[in-house]
């Protein structure tokens, strides 16, 4: 008799993963880190803690979830913040369109590009709900450093203010603890 009720038979990270993710194999994973924040329309800056994963399951694409948390000055938790979830779907000579949704309304198409272990995507569509903030235009960079850790860096065009810095981060692997 058939299962009603089947698990997914086909588990993320697969060991062979598609050829077309060479150029974003090395942020397979999840990674942690702190950055901190800034927008001219804010009173202040803040600091926040960031969690990233990468995974796939074979396809020539990469699951990208994120979620952040605001922190005080010494580094503990204060609220949860931004979360976003995103696909990465990898094309030939490392070209990427990416699509990002966020719970504050805002989803986005962005492509770009992975080479030398930096991904660079800038939204080439953004679409708003009716109630969310006005976003006009988003860059995110990760890089993988020298020293194995993976830079962070978002800027964002949006409530009226050109693209700017939004957000930098130094993330590590949280799978090598
Ligand atoms: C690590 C991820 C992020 C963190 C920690 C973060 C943090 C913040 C904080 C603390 C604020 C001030 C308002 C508040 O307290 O909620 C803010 C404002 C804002 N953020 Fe972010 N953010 C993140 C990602 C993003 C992303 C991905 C977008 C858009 C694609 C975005 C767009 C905005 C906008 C539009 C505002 C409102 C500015 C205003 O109304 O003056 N943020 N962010």
């Amino acid at each position: 008799m058939t299962d009603p009720a089947p698990s997914y038979p086909y588990a993320d990270a697969s060991p062979e993963p598609h050829p077309l993710l060479a150029p974003v194999l090395g942020l397979i994973g999840t990674w942690r880190g702190r950055g901190a924040g800034e927008y001219p329309t804010l009173e202040s800056g803040f600091t926040y803690g960031q969690e990233v994963t990468f995974s796939h399951d074979g396809r020539p694409f990469l699951q990208v979830t994120a979620r952040a948390w605001i922190t005080d000055g010494e580094g503990g938790p204060v609220r949860p913040a931004a979360r976003e979830s995103g696909w990465w779907r990898l094309q030939p000579d490392g070209r990427i369109e990416a699509l990002i949704t966020q719970p504050t309304g805002i989803a986005e198409v962005a492509v770009g590009y992975a080479a030398d272990g930096v991904v660079d995507l800038t939204a080439q569509h953004v679409a708003l709900t009716p109630t969310a903030k006005h976003v006009e235009a988003t860059r995110r960079r990760y890089t993988l450093t020298d020293s194995g850790a993976l830079a962070f860096a978002h800027d964002l065009a949006a409530v009226g203010q050109p693209l700017q810095h939004h957000l930098s981060a130094l993330l590590h692997r949280a799978d090598a603890e």
